[in-house]
């Protein structure tokens, strides 16, 4: 919700596509959301820019050589998926909150872009030990910031909004300065 108040024209076309798949009369339902591109490429790019859980650690079961380099058995390898997700190899304007560029994605069903996406966007890790409640997530996540950009008015207090990030197992921007309001015209 943080990046959608910091970027007033994504809040407003958030509000358009609901307005018109959803309309006023009833809140979002989970079934709404493979008709709400734009609300699923603005929670797949939060949750690139800011991963809640941003190191990945897995444990070599035999030795081997990548790249010239020789791994021994049971070395331990971290991976950085805040890295891999801001890496302007693979992004262009990486640190952009820029929904746009998966809505390309979204649309396309071709196996091999389905796959280097995988290898380049992972919140929910990859391979055996990746998310197991991953669909349930993305699910439970765009209905919950879907129904919050429909049901109330967000902007700031003035001056910006904070989102300084915490540690503590996970890793979370916590926002401050920012206000909510009931809409006027319900
Ligand atoms: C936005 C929400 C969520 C995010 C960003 C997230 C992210 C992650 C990440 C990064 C991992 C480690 C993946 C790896 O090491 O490759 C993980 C593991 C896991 N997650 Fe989630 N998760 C979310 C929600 C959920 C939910 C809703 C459930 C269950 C209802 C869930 C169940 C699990 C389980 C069971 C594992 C361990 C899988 C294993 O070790 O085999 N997660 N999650």
């Amino acid at each position: 919700m943080a990046k959608i108040i910091k970027n007033p024209n994504v809040l407003e076309r958030l509000r358009e596509e609901i307005g018109l798949v959803v309309g006023l009369t009833r809140l979002i339902q989970e079934t709404d959301l493979p008709n709400l591109p734009y609300l699923q490429a603005v929670v797949k790019e939060a949750l690139r820019l800011h991963p809640p859980s941003p190191l990945y650690i897995r444990k070599f079961q035999e030795r081997c050589e990548i790249k010239g380099f020789y791994i021994q058995e049971k070395t331990k390898l971290v991976i950085n998926a805040y890295a891999v997700m801001r890496d302007p190899d693979s992004w262009e304007d990486p640190k952009e909150f820029k929904s746009e560029r998966f809505l390309a994605s979204l649309r396309s069903s071709k196996e091999e872009e389905i796959k280097g996406e995988l290898l380049k966007y992972i919140p929910f890790g990859s391979g055996r030990r990746g998310c197991s409640g991953e669909n349930l997530a993305t699910i439970f996540v765009g209905s919950a910031i879907g129904t919050m950009v429909q049901g109330f008015d967000w902007g700031t207090n003035g001056g910006e909004v904070k989102m300084d990030e915490t540690i503590g197992g996970h890793c979370t921007p916590v926002a401050r300065n920012f206000k909510l309001q009931f809409p006027s015209f319900r």
